[in-house]
């Protein structure tokens, strides 16, 4: 279980003497284990911020990290991932010199046959064959990178993913595949959560629970039952939490028949 209590994180404001920008604000959430959560709202809302603190990516200002009864605040982002949390970033980094096969068993821990890494490689939609022994390097499009570093979450399985925008940069056949590890993993999880920052409504109608984020604060949060209807996707109402257009979808030219 995730518990976020009363976390704020400020920033200074440019030019200002000692003034601060708040962008998570006075926020508390429990994510309970074995959930599927979707964390939506408006561009600039503080949702990758929130993500980077569960990480430790950022140090909050005030307020606390609790993971599975254990304080990890002031956690290195090392002893997060050895106690179970994996971040998939928005934009993910390259590796220069580092093959896909060897970026995935880095994350499994351990020497992975190349059928293992074929099914990881094949729920992001990439051929393996085409891609195992590719370099992680800038030769890679931002939607292949993107799938491989979901692949290595998948490789990886840790107890709590948070995913950030998975379906950034992503085309549109890939997406459908990726909708459905998604709901894969939603359905043969056991006590592993899930945490997903989506603008996107196929993602959303996944979660168990939803929370929209707007200026740093909840605006809305519960099962996916009662939030959904309230974010107009059906009729652009957008009563409740307004969103933004959702994330744009880009067609890449990946050969898809594989
Ligand atoms: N280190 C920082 N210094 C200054 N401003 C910051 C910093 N980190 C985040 N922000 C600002 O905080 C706000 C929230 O950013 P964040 O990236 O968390 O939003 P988001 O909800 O993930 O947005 P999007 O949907 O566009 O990805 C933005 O206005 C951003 O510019």
């Amino acid at each position: 279980m995730l518990e976020l209590k009363n976390l704020v994180f400020e920033v200074p404001v440019e030019g200002g003497v000692s003034e601060t920008k708040r962008i998570i604000d006075d926020l508390s959430l429990t994510i309970e284990d074995g959930r599927f959560t979707v964390i939506t709202g408006p561009n600039g809302g503080g949702k990758s911020t929130l993500a980077k603190l569960i990480m430790g990516i950022e140090q909050p200002t005030s307020g606390s990290i609790v993971f599975n009864g254990q304080d990890i605040t002031h956690a290195s982002i090392t002893e997060r991932a050895k106690l179970g949390i994996g971040y998939g970033f928005q934009q993910p980094a390259r590796f220069k010199g580092m093959k896909v096969k060897k970026l995935l068993e880095l994350a499994a821990g351990k020497r992975l046959p190349a059928l293992e890494c074929n099914e990881y490689l094949a729920k992001v939609g990439l051929c393996s064959a085409a891609y195992l022994t590719r370099e992680v390097d800038k030769s890679l499009s931002g939607g292949e990178v993107k799938r491989i570093e979901i692949a290595t979450m998948l490789a990886r399985d840790p107890k709590m993913a948070i995913y950030d925008e998975p379906e950034a940069g992503i085309d549109l056949w890939s997406f459908d595949r990726l909708t459905e590890t998604f709901r894969d993993i939603h359905e043969t999880r056991d006590d592993r959560s899930i945490v997903i920052i989506s603008h996107q409504e196929r993602i959303i109608q996944l979660a168990d629970d939803i929370v929209c984020l707007r200026d740093g604060r909840i605006q809305d949060m519960g099962p996916r039952e009662e939030i959904l209807p309230k974010l107009g996707f059906t009729d652009r109402g957008f009563h409740g939490c307004q969103l933004t257009q959702p994330t744009e979808l880009h067609l890449t030219e990946i050969s898809t028949n594989c």
